[in-house]
């Protein structure tokens, strides 16, 4: 991986910010497919802001607790480079789901307390990537995606067998803190880049993203 931080945009809905994404440096552009999010974007959505990434960028869709019958549909409508999955997906389903639809999955797991850091290893072993996002809370009508964040000197040096993301509450001011305490080499953000719930903003894309790749990890890879 390169020493740059690896940014991915999570939630885009539409073709101006998916191309403010690409042209300020995002690695992954994400699609949410989940009807009660204000993100939910249908598969003919997706399929059109695809076509908008260009070779190099990875298109990654977020699904929570899909069946086989819905990413079938998806991963044959949408053309996508990773499965996100972001609801209680086992270690078992993570690999079926890598065997049954040969793209690299990134499982997210929430992190509210250390009680929280045996599932980050047990899913290290299985996926191609993890999310350490912020768990929600029990009252949350979204299981990701509430722009909140958990408490970083968790996860703080610590490593996976799997490339990982740090995810939950980013934004452009806090993402260089975030990077120097946890060695964090890739970041996700969704509401941090948004002006509502839902609507992202070019100037904030492309602000996440300069401080993300300007800030200084001092981790060793
Ligand atoms: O964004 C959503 O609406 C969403 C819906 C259902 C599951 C997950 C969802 N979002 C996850 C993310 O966008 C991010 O990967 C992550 O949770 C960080 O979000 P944020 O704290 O808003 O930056």
């Amino acid at each position: 991986m390169s020493d740059a931080v690896h940014v991915k945009i999570c939630g885009l809905t539409d073709p101006d910010n998916v191309q403010a994404a690409v042209a300020a440096g995002a690695r992954y552009v994400g699609f949410v497919f989940f009807p009660k999010s204000p993100r939910n974007v249908t598969f003919a959505q997706a399929r059109a802001l695809a076509l908008c990434v260009p070779e190099g960028v990875a298109k990654v869709a977020l699904t929570v607790d899909a069946d086989d019958d819905m990413l079938h549909a998806l991963t044959q409508e949408v053309p996508l480079d990773m499965l996100q999955l972001h609801g209680h997906e086992t270690p078992a389903r993570v690999t079926a789901l890598r065997q049954r639809f040969g793209l690299p999955v990134m499982k997210a797991v929430g992190v509210a307390g250390p009680e929280d850091l045996a599932a980050l290893d047990a899913y290290g072993k299985v996926a191609d990537q993890l999310l350490v996002d912020a768990k929600p809370s029990a009252d949350a009508m979204l299981p990701g995606g509430n722009g909140l964040s958990f408490d970083w000197r968790l996860i703080a040096g610590r490593r996976w067998a799997c490339p990982w993301m740090l995810a939950g509450g980013l934004d452009a001011e806090n993402v260089a803190a975030a990077i120097r305490l946890t060695g964090a080499r890739q970041v996700d953000v969704s509401s941090g880049v948004e002006i509502a719930p839902g609507k992202k903003d070019a100037a904030r894309i492309n602000a996440f993203i300069s401080a993300a790749q300007s800030a200084t990890n001092t981790f060793p890879v």
